[in-house]
C-alpha cells in the first residue's frame, strides 16, 4: 500500500469517533477553521514551536502525524494497541539511537528499551516502560490518594473539598455537592479555576536562592465565580496535583515555607528506577556532549545521578482530551540539569520538544499509556515543550471497561480514563550538595 493510501485509511479509520466527517463535531470544526481563517494571513508571525502547536491542535483539517515520532511502531506486543487507537506516527521521523538498560532493582518495568534522540542531548524515550498493572496502580494511585490534602490541587482555592477527597467522594456518592469558599455568582467560566496560566519567570538558580526565598508568596484568591458543582462534575475540572514541595502558582516558584509532602512511594519508586538504569555515561560521556555549557558551577553532575537522584517535587496532571498545555519550560527547580521523569497515562498525545527558545523546530513525539520521557542536562532540562492535542479514543484495552482484570474495582477508573490522559512529571528541586537552610516542621 503506498504511504497516501496508507495514510487515507488510517485517517478514516481514526476519524470513526469525533472526527468523522459525517459528524456533526467534524462539521463544527470545519466551520470554525473556515471562520477562523477567513481575511486573515494567519501564521506569518508564529515562531516555529507555535506553529507546531496550531498544526496538531487543529481538528480540521486533522494533522497528518507522518513527522510524529512513534516508537510503538517498533514493538510487536503493541500493534493491537496502535490498531485500535487509530491514529500513529512513523518510528523514523528523526535519527534515534537504542542504549541499553542496566537491570533495576525494582520491577516496574514491561519493556526495557530506552532510545535517544539526535540533536536532542538528555532526551530520553522509554516506550511501554510500565507494566499494564502498574499504569492501572499509577491512575489508582493519582486519582484516590494522591489528589486530596494535605496534597494541593487546582480546584482547592475555590472549593471546600472533602478531606477525604473528590475521587472517594465521587466513588460514594457522585451527587454529593461541593461548594465554592467564595459566594457564587450567575457569570460563571466554567473553566476558570482550573486553568494553568502559564506565566513567565526568571529562572531558579543557587544563584538567586535567597532571593526566591524571600519573594512574598500570597495565597490566590477564590474566585468569586465558581459555583457548586456535584462531586461527578467537579471531577473532570481537576486539572493537576502537586507533588513534594509546594508550588506557588502565581510567582512560578516553590513556596519553601510550606511543609514539604511526602513523595508517593510508586512514584518514587518508577522514577528512581527509571534513573538508575540509564547508563548517564552513554548519554553524557560521548564527544558531542561532554563539552556543553550550562551543567553548573560543579561542572557535569550526571557522574552521580546513580546515587543522588531524588525526585522531591512535581506535579500530577490531569487532562481531559479536549485540554492542551501550552510551549513552556520548567525553570522553577533549582538544579537545571537533574532528570526530570514524565509518566504518560491513558489516551495518546503529542508532545512536542524544542530547545532553549521557541525558535527551535520541536520534534513530535506520540505518547502513549506507560510511555516514559526523561529530561535531564542542560540541552533538554530547560527546553520548551508542550501537549498541543490528545487524540479521543485512544484508551488501551488494558484501561478500558471490561478489561479481565478481574478487578471490579477497577469499572470507575476506566470510565474516568475514557476522555483523559494522566501525566505524572517528578522533578528534583535541589542539586546534590546544595544546603537549602531550610527549618522543617
Ligand atoms: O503532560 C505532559 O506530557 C507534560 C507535562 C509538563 O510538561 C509539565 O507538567 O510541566
Ligand atoms: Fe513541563
Amino acid at each position: 500500500m503506498g504511504v497516501e493510501r496508507e495514510r487515507a485509511s488510517l485517517m478514516s479509520s481514526s476519524l470513526s469517533l469525533s472526527l468523522e466527517p459525517t459528524s456533526l463535531e467534524y462539521k463544527r470544526a470545519r466551520r470554525h477553521h473556515y471562520k477562523s481563517t477567513k481575511n486573515r494571513a494567519e501564521g506569518f508571525d508564529w515562531t516555529p514551536f507555535r506553529a507546531a502547536e496550531k498544526k496538531y491542535k487543529a481538528r480540521f483539517p486533522p494533522p497528518d502525524l507522518s513527522d510524529v515520532l512513534d516508537l510503538a511502531l517498533l514493538d510487536q506486543a503493541r500493534s493491537s494497541d496502535v490498531a485500535q487507537a487509530g491514529w500513529k506516527g512513523r518510528p523514523d521521523t528523526v535519527q534515534i539511537k537504542e542504549i541499553g538498560l542496566k537491570d533495576a532493582r525494582a520491577k516496574v518495568a514491561r519493556t526495557r528499551k530506552a532510545f535517544t534522540v539526535s540533536g536532542i542531548p538528555g532526551l530520553v524515550i522509554l516506550p511501554s516502560f510500565i507494566s499494564e498493572d502498574t499504569q492501572r496502580d499509577l491512575i489508582r494511585w493519582s486519582l484516590s490518594e494522591h489528589a486530596r490534602q494535605p496534597n494541593e490541587t487546582n480546584l482547592d482555592t475555590h472549593y471546600c473539598l472533602p478531606t477525604s477527597g473528590l475521587w472517594s467522594t465521587y466513588l460514594r456518592s457522585p451527587e454529593t455537592i461541593i461548594t465554592p469558599r467564595a459566594s457564587s455568582s450567575p457569570n460563571l467560566s466554567p473553566d476558570s479555576p482550573g486553568r494553568r496560566h502559564l506565566i513567565s519567570n526568571t529562572p531558579a538558580s543557587p544563584a538567586i536562592f535567597s532571593l526566591l526565598v524571600s519573594t512574598p508568596k500570597h495565597p490566590p484568591a477564590p474566585s468569586a465565580h465558581a459555583r457548586p458543582f456535584n462531586a461527578g462534575e467537579l471531577l473532570p475540572r481537576l486539572r493537576w496535583a502537586n507533588i513534594g514541595w509546594s508550588y506557588h502558582w502565581a510567582t512560578k516558584q516553590y513556596d519553601f515555607s510550606r511543609e514539604v509532602q511526602p513523595v508517593g512511594e510508586l512514584f518514587r519508586k518508577v522514577c528512581t528506577e527509571v534513573v538508575r538504569s540509564i547508563r548517564w555515561h552513554d548519554i553524557f560521556g560521548c564527544h558531542d556532549t561532554e563539552s556543553l555549557d550550562g551543567w553548573g558551577d560543579d561542572g557535569p553532575d550526571w557522574q552521580t545521578w546513580e546515587e543522588t537522584y531524588e525526585p522531591d517535587a512535581g506535579i500530577v496532571n490531569f487532562y481531559q482530551t479536549k485540554h492542551t498545555l501550552m510551549g513552556h519550560v520548567d525553570r522553577s527547580e533549582i538544579c537545571a540539569t537533574s532528570p526530570l521523569v514524565s509518566i504518560s497515562l491513558g489516551n495518546a498525545a503529542i508532545f512536542l520538544i524544542g530547545g532553549l527558545t521557541r525558535e527551535v523546530v520541536p520534534i513530535p513525539i506520540l505518547l502513549r499509556s506507560g510511555d516514559i520521557i526523561v529530561m535531564s542536562g542542560p540541552a533538554c532540562r530547560r527546553a520548551y515543550h508542550g501537549v498541543p492535542r490528545i487524540f479521543e479514543g485512544t484508551l488501551p484495552a488494558h484501561l478500558s471497561e471490561g478489561t479481565d482484570t478481574d478487578d471490579e474495582s477497577w469499572a470507575p477508573y476506566a470510565r474516568y480514563m475514557d476522555t483523559a490522559r494522566i501525566n505524572i512529571n517528578m522533578r528534583q528541586v535541589f542539586p546534590k550538595g546544595f544546603d537549602p537552610g531550610l527549618e522543617q516542621t
